[in-house]
C-alpha cells in the first residue's frame, strides 16, 4: 500500500501578473504551502470577518520557484532530484509509476513535467474532446485520431493501435517528446489554445532483464507522465459558453475530481475498517471487507465503499492503475503566486489535499513464470521443513502415510519447477 505523494510548486509571477501589480499570496514553509486571502487580511480586525486570513496545506514536497535569487528557490534540478529519483528508482524496482501535473492554465505543469525521461520504449498520446490522438504517428496523420481505449484483464487499460517507439538513449527520448509536443502545437494553431484544453500522456515502457535465483526474469514497468488541461476547465461556469470542447474537457477533469474524491473517501473507509478490526478482540477475522455496510462490530455505522467511475472519461480510464491501482503515483500541483488567482490556487490545493489520501497498491511487475517458480520453491521449502519436523519428532507409523504424501508433493513441485525452467 502506498499513498499518492503530492508535491506543490509555485512558479514565478508572469509578465502579465507583474504588469497587473500581482501581489504574492502564496508562501512555502518546508512542507507547508500557505495561501493568504488579501481581501480578508487587508481589512482591520474590528470588521469581524470570520473567514481565515491564511490557509495552510501540508504536502510531501513544496517547491518555491518564484525567484531564483531567493535562498529557498527550487530549481528544475531540485524538483527532478526529488521526483525524478522517486520515479526512476520505483521503475527500476519494477513498479508502475505515474507522475501527473495538475493546476490552472499557465501555472507551470508542462514546465515541471518536461525533463525526467529515460529508457526503452515510449508512446505519446493526447486526449482532446474525449478522443485519443497519437502524437507520434508519422504516416497518415488522419489515422492518429480517434484511437480506442481497451482494457487488458491483467495489464489494465491501454490505447489500441498507439505507435510504440524503441529508444536507446536519453537524446532519443527527448526527440520523441519534442516531436509529440510539436504535433500538439501544430494542432493548437488549427484549434485555438488546444494545448491547454487537452491532456497529454507520455509513457515510457521500461523493461529490465535480470537474473533472479539463477533464473532469467523480466520486470516490465511503465512511467506515465501526464500533463493535464488547465484545471479551471473543470468549472462549469468557465465552460458554459464553449459547448462541445468545454463540455468534454470538463468531463475528463470533472470525472478526475470525482474519482480522486471517491478514492480518498474509500481510503478513509479502509483506514477506519482497519482500525476497527485491530481494535476488535483478537481471534476475529482481521480481513478488511471490500464493501461494507450496516453496523460495524465497534457499534458505529460503517460507510459503504464508493463505486469509482473510472470509465466515465477517457482520462480516468487510462489512469485507472495510477489512481488507486498498481502504481506509485506522484501528483504535482502547480500554482500561481498571484492574488488574482486566489480561487484557482485554493481549489488546486484542496484537490491536491484530497489526492493525498488516495491509497494505491503498487506491486513489482514480476514475470508470471518466475513468480510461479518462486511460489513453488517456497512451497517446497515449507513442505521440506514439515517433513523434517515429523522426522525429528520421530512420529509413529501413523505418520508414514503423511510422510509419503509430503514427499510426493515435493517431488511434484520439483517436477513443475523443472518444466517451467525448460531444458537447461
Ligand atoms: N517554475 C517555473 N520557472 C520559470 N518559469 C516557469 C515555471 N513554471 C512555468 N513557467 C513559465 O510559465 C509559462 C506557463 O507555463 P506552462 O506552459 O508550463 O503552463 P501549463 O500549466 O502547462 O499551461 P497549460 O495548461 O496552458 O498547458 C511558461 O512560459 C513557462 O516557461
Amino acid at each position: 500500500m502506498a499513498n499518492v505523494r503530492v508535491a506543490v510548486r509555485v512558479r514565478p509571477l508572469s509578465k502579465r501578473e507583474t504588469k497587473e501589480g500581482g501581489k504574492i499570496i502564496v508562501e512555502v514553509d518546508d512542507k507547508v504551502a500557505k495561501v493568504r486571502n488579501v481581501k480578508v487580511s487587508s481589512r482591520p480586525e474590528s470588521f469581524g470577518d470570520t473567514r481565515e486570513k491564511v490557509v495552510a496545506f501540508g504536502f510531501d514536497y513544496c517547491y518555491w520557484s518564484v525567484n531564483p535569487e531567493d535562498p529557498h528557490y527550487a530549481s528544475q534540478e531540485v524538483v527532478f532530484q526529488d521526483l525524478g529519483t522517486e520515479v526512476l528508482s520505483g521503475a527500476a524496482k519494477g513498479y508502475n509509476i505515474c507522475l501527473f501535473a495538475y493546476g490552472q492554465t499557465g501555472s507551470g505543469k508542462t514546465y515541471t513535467m518536461l525533463g525526467t525521461p529515460v529508457s526503452i520504449s515510449t508512446d505519446f498520446l493526447e486526449i482532446y474532446n474525449e478522443r485519443v490522438r497519437d502524437l507520434l504517428k508519422r504516416s497518415n496523420q488522419n489515422k492518429s485520431y480517434g484511437l480506442r481505449v481497451r482494457e487488458h484483464p491483467e495489464l489494465g487499460p491501454y490505447v489500441q493501435g498507439l505507435s510504440q517507439h524503441v529508444v536507446t538513449n536519453y537524446q532519443q527520448v527527448l526527440r520523441l517528446l519534442e516531436e509529440g509536443i510539436a504535433n500538439r502545437i501544430t494542432a493548437a494553431t488549427h484549434v485555438h489554445e488546444a494545448s491547454s484544453r487537452s491532456h497529454a500522456i507520455f509513457t515510457i515502457h521500461y523493461t529490465q532483464a535480470v537474473l533472479q535465483n539463477n533464473l532469467p526474469s523480466e520486470t516490465a514497468s511503465k512511467i506515465n507522465l501526464v500533463d493535464l488541461a488547465g484545471s479551471e476547465r473543470a468549472d462549469p461556469s468557465y465552460c458554459k459558453d464553449r459547448i462541445t470542447e468545454g463540455a468534454n474537457i470538463n468531463k475528463s477533469l470533472v470525472t478526475l475530481g470525482i474519482v480522486i474524491s471517491a478514492l480518498a473517501q474509500n481510503s478513509q473507509v479502509f483506514s477506519s475498517c482497519q482500525s476497527l478490526s485491530s481494535a476488535a478482540s483478537s481471534g476475529g477475522d482481521s480481513g478488511v471487507p471490500s464493501t461494507t455496510s450496516g453496523t460495524s462490530s465497534g457499534g458505529g455505522p460503517v460507510r459503504r465503499q464508493s463505486y469509482i467511475p473510472y470509465r466515465d472519461s477517457v482520462l480516468t480510464w487510462l489512469l485507472k492503475e495510477s489512481l488507486g491501482g498498481n502504481s506509485r503515483t506522484i501528483m504535482v500541483a502547480t500554482v500561481s503566486p498571484a492574488h488574482t488567482s486566489y480561487s484557482e490556487t485554493m481549489s488546486t490545493l484542496r484537490y491536491a489535499s484530497s489526492a493525498k489520501n488516495i491509497i494505491n497498491k503498487p506491486q513489482v511487475n514480476e514475470d508470471a513464470n518466475v513468480k510461479l517458480i518462486r511460489e513453488l520453491r517456497e512451497e517446497i521449502d515449507r513442505l521440506k521443513a514439515m517433513l523434517l519436523s515429523f522426522e525429528l519428532r520421530n512420529f509413529s507409523s501413523l505418520n508414514d502415510e503423511l510422510d509419503e504424501s509430503l514427499k510426493e508433493l515435493i517431488l511434484q513441485n520439483d517436477l513443475k519447477v523443472g518444466v517451467l525452467r525448460g531444458p537447461s
